[in-house]
């Protein structure tokens, strides 16, 4: 087997460099998985590191939306259901650095490029939590569509990635599900909470949509994404099994999903719909959403303010004999300012 750049810091020959990517090829077309230590094109890998680094990023900082409801929960047992789900979070981010850190960056490389405005997160977290119902409506519109686009991600060509993705959707599916259990509390309820749930709904569909990316023909990375196995399915197909898969939720809930265009088309097996609003979503993945200078704020602050503990986690590990010990490594996600904070 040829020796890999990765092992010995040089570049190889280019013919050892050909049968390097030829195998690199075979696993991606035998959708094998492409682990830590195998040579892959430096394309595959900026890629992946932009959209595990951004998919990590997502998860901290969607903590901040539904935190923002914990200390004003209507009741002991849905405080202890939002605690948890946005603990879950947390740890979903924790999973998703360590992915790509298996990629070169670091944990603290990867949070000041977040925090420089270098890499993303999801536009869906720029916008508000304006009534209780939003915390229901997220569970199910928001972790609904990361379900769908993240199941399909348990096949992606790269190990960690997958592997995390496997624990992931399992979390997601039950933060659905308690999103929509409490959405079909609130709709058995008084006319004033069904009209909570409507006005919910109603702000968060189109940004829902907004998560599955720019259409196909807009979408720049999709193509190399799929060839690679990165991506399963492209921006439109996930968008559309979404819609198919939230019609039905929604007659069932009693509310109006707010699209004059949305019919069941026979022909095509699926339902038609209209367009989100593709210059606002521009604007908000720019930096210009509702909520974007708010969040980074947040995030920045908590990171800032944990300084103190990744110092003492450091001289602590420094002292016991090395920072190989895992339980020693500071990890700032668990920075208790994170949740504290977010009121
Ligand atoms: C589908 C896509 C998001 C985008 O496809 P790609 O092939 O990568 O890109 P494409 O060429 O189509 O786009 C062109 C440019 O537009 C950017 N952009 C596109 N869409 C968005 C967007 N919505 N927001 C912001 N930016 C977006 C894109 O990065 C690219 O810009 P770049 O070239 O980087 O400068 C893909 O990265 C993916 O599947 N990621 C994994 C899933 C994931 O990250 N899930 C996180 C949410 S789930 C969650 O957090 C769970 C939760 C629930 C509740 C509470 C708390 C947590």
């Amino acid at each position: 087997m040829p020796t890999t750049d990765t092992e010995t810091g040089m570049a190889p020959d280019p013919t050892a460099e050909r049968a390097l990517l030829e195998q690199f090829d075979a696993i991606v077309e035998r959708n094998d998985r492409v682990e830590p230590r195998d040579w892959m094109p430096e394309g595959y890998r900026k890629t992946l590191i932009r959209q595990v680094a951004q998919h990590a990023h997502s998860e901290i900082i969607g903590m901040q939306p539904e935190g923002n409801w914990i200390s004003r929960a209507p009741s002991l047992r849905r405080k202890a259901i939002l605690l948890a789900k946005v603990q879950d979070e947390a740890g979903h981010g924790l999973y998703l650095y360590s992915a790509t850190e298996t990629l070169g960056p670091s944990r603290q490389e990867l949070t000041e490029m977040l925090l420089a405005g270098k890499q993303k997160y999801s536009s869906i977290f720029n916008y508000p939590t304006l009534s209780y119902a939003d915390v229901g409506t997220i569970g199910w519109l928001v972790d609904g569509a990361a379900i769908c686009n993240q199941v399909p991600l348990c096949r992606t060509s790269y190990g960690p990635y997958g592997r995390a993705m496997i624990r992931v959707c399992k979390e997601e599916s039950f933060h659905q599900r308690q999103g929509y259990e409490l959405l079909m509390t609130m709709m058995q309820g008084t006319d004033e909470q069904r009209a909570m749930v409507q006005e919910s709904v109603n702000r968060f569909w189109w940004p829902a949509l907004m998560m599955f990316g720019p259409p196909d023909d807009e979408s720049p990375n999709t193509a190399q994404s799929m060839a690679w196995g990165i991506k399963r399915n492209t921006n439109d197909d996930l968008r559309q099994r979404f819609v198919d898969m939230s019609v039905p939720q929604a007659e069932a809930l009693g509310v109006t999903l707010p699209d004059p265009e949305l019919r069941w088309n026979e022909e095509r097996g699926h339902h038609d719909f209209g367009q989100p609003d593709w210059d606002e979503f521009m604007q908000v993945v720019k930096g210009n959403g509702p909520c974007n200078a708010q969040r980074l704020a947040h995030r920045r602050r908590a990171h800032e303010d944990g300084a103190w503990v990744r110092e003492a986690a450091l001289a602590f590990a420094d002292k016991s004999g090395g920072l190989d010990t895992p339980a020693l490594v500071p990890r700032e996600g668990y920075s208790t300012s994170e949740t504290e904070e977010v009121r």
